[in-house]
């Protein structure tokens, strides 16, 4: 049997995980875990319900009872509600804005939680898990444990270029900056806690951001 090789990387909203997560996954031959899709999936389960966000056990109920499935292929992303394709809807504006809505109703976290772990055990634990408290909470027990960072400034831009300039600055700055202190209030993913590595970003192109926690990986290091 291959040795277990679980790789948990959190960072705010635009440093990169998922580009990099998918990136030391394919390097290492490992399995890929983004766990904000299923909080964005849950996110289209709440704007579809016509509920409040006021009404969260409601809210809960309905999406702890949804299926939520992630791919787990880092060369192809993809996410299903209750069998339906979501992987290109859960990127779309509206659910960006309303993600922190589900995000911070504490009951549907640690649900999601239960998922992470045992998606993580279904994949003999070789895979790279990206989020906000992948680090600190789902698996503090990970070989390798990597907060990644980038300036709020540029992590803008990346979004705005991403989003090719369909998305006003302001709705931008919200999807990023708001939306991280929104997060921030259930999880730790400002400062890395104790044993994490930082990685910082900024000034780093995505292939120099893979080989750099590929490098950090116990037994790789030169
Ligand atoms: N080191 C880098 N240098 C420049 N651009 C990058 C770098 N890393 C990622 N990007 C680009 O920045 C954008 C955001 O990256 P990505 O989606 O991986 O971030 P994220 O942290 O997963 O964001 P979110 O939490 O909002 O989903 C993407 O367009 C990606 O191609
Ligand atoms: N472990 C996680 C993963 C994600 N979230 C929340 C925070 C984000 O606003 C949202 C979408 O995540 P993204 O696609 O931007 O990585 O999900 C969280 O609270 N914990």
């Amino acid at each position: 049997m291959t040795d277990s090789l679980l790789i948990a990387i959190d960072g705010p909203s635009g440093s990169g995980k998922s580009s990099t997560s998918r990136g030391v996954a394919q390097r290492l031959g490992l399995a890929y875990l983004d766990t904000g899709s299923l909080y964005r999936a849950a996110a289209i389960v709440f704007l579809e319900s016509g509920l409040d966000a006021a009404q969260t056990e409601l809210i809960t109920e309905l999406v702890t009872t949804a299926k939520i499935e992630p791919g787990t292929d880092p060369l192809h992303p993809s996410t299903t509600v209750n069998g339906r394709d979501v992987t290109e809807a859960i990127r779309e504006p509206r659910v960006s804005e309303k993600v922190s809505v589900v995000a911070t109703i504490l009951p549907v976290r640690q649900w999601l939680n239960e998922r992470f772990r045992s998606i993580i055990d279904a994949q003999d634990r070789r895979i790279v898990v990206e989020g906000r408290d992948i680090t600190t909470v789902v698996a503090p027990d990970a070989d390798l444990r990597v907060l990644l960072v980038a300036d709020p400034a540029a992590r803008i831009a990346r979004r705005q270029a991403e989003l090719g300039g369909q998305v006003d600055a302001s709705a931008v700055t919200d999807q990023v900056v708001r939306r991280d202190r929104d997060d921030a209030t259930v999880s730790q993913f400002e400062q890395p806690a104790e044993g994490v590595e930082l990685v910082d970003s900024t000034h780093m192109g995505l292939d120099e951001v893979i080989e750099t926690i590929c490098a950090m990986v116990p037994g790789r290091e030169s």
